[in-house]
């Protein structure tokens, strides 16, 4: 009996010793698991979305749909006006009759008289986005820094939150200019080029890396420009959207078999004779800021297939543009009031010129000269 009740107490005191290890370990299982899942749960989002290793854009085979990633904060759905605001009442009978202010997908055409200045920038000015102008001043063309930066300041989004990202070999040139409020100048060094179409070209991929590192962080809203430009009028709120296109003034009332598309089939820009809405310039697009990272990744990685197959599209990133513009539709469509020239005259249509390309010898403003 003695002896039982001893093995007894010996075995249910082995049985409290067990019971208290099992415990323990299931304790330590539970704690340990717990903090496994939430490291992993971290892991996997850095393991996804590593910022120096994006997914490839989609470039995929031609008409194919594109997906289109949407981080943007701020909407134009949002359409807020503050009662009080006092403007003309718009009409449903008046407009502009001399020109098209719309698209075959319905998307806006901008032209003069198609807006209310105030009320359009009342709209924006709400959402207060930060835009994000990016040029490049490579070579010789740093001497077109002034006048653009200085007309941008009366012109260019007058009461925005702005900066101008000055991709220059040069930063001892870039001019020192008087902001305005909220506005800025950043300046990323890149390398000098023996040929204009590698600076042009280059342009795409030095803008895909600036957005990666640091740009995306710092706008909403990012337009691309040539340098070699002078605002004369207003270019506001009217001109955001999506994806904001430019009509090439040269080619806004001709037939789309004139237009300069890439024709050759062995280049990834190559448009058929019987396709194309319009002409659009690559001297001035904008849009939300992933939209247009996404259309300047494509043109970089686009214009690199063509390099590795021994082809440079006939108008560089401008060929690649077009061809991507044409199967994923612009949400508004500016005349080419946004983007006029100074070799041209200015006819009855344009009632403004809100930027124009300045003439130049380009001869001598090219590293290799110009072909115009
Ligand atoms: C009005 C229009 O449609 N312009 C386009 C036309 O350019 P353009 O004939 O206007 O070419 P451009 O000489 O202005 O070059 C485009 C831009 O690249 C930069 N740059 C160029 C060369 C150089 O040595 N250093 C330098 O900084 C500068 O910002 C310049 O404004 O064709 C180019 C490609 O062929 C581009 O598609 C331009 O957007
Ligand atoms: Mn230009």
């Amino acid at each position: 009996m003695i002896q039982k009740t001893g093995m007894l107490r010996h075995i249910s005191r082995t049985n409290i010793l067990f019971s208290f290890i099992f415990i323990f370990i299931l304790v330590l299982g539970v704690i340990y698991t717990w903090f496994y899942r939430s490291e992993y749960k971290e892991d996997k989002s850095v393991f996804f979305q590593p910022s120096d290793s994006k997914p490839e854009p989609d470039i995929k085979k031609d008409g194919e749909k594109t997906y289109c990633p949407d981080n943007s904060k701020w909407r134009i759905g949002d359409l807020e006006v503050e009662p009080g605001l006092k403007y003309t009442q718009p009409s449903t009978q008046q407009g502009r009759t001399d020109v098209n202010s719309v698209t075959n997908w319905n998307a806006p055409l901008v032209w003069d008289g198609t807006f209310e200045p105030m009320l359009i920038d009342a709209i924006y000015k709400k959402m207060d986005p930060r835009v994000a102008v990016v040029v490049f001043a490579v070579g010789k063309y740093t001497r077109f820094l002034k006048g653009f930066l200085e007309s941008g300041e009366k012109h260019f989004l007058v009461d925005f939150r702005v900066t101008y990202y000055i991709f220059t070999d040069n930063e001892k040139n870039v001019p020192k200019v008087e902001l305005g409020k909220g506005r800025k100048i950043s300046v990323f060094p890149v390398p000098s080029a023996n040929r204009w179409q590698d600076v042009v070209l280059g342009r795409m991929k030095w803008a895909t890396i600036a957005i990666d590192k640091q740009i995306r962080n710092e706008a909403d809203y990012l337009f691309m420009m040539d340098i070699d430009s002078v605002f004369h009028g207003r270019f506001g709120a009217e001109s955001l959207s999506q994806l904001s296109a430019v009509l090439h003034r040269g080619y806004y009332k001709k037939e789309r078999t004139y237009f300069p598309y890439e024709r050759r089939a062995k280049s990834r820009a190559y448009i058929p004779l019987d396709e194309g809405d319009y002409y659009y310039t690559a001297a001035v697009w904008g849009g939300y800021l992933e939209d247009m990272y996404k259309l300047i990744r494509y043109c970089y990685k686009q214009s690199e297939v063509d390099a590795n197959n021994g082809i440079e599209a006939v108008w560089q990133e401008e060929s690649h543009l077009n061809k991507y513009l044409l199967y994923n539709k612009p949400t508004k469509v500016l005349s080419p009031e946004y983007l006029w020239s100074d070799y041209d005259q200015v006819p009855a249509d344009i009632k403004v010129v809100r930027i124009s390309q300045l003439v130049k010898d380009y001869k001598e403003v090219r590293p290799n000269g110009g072909n115009r």
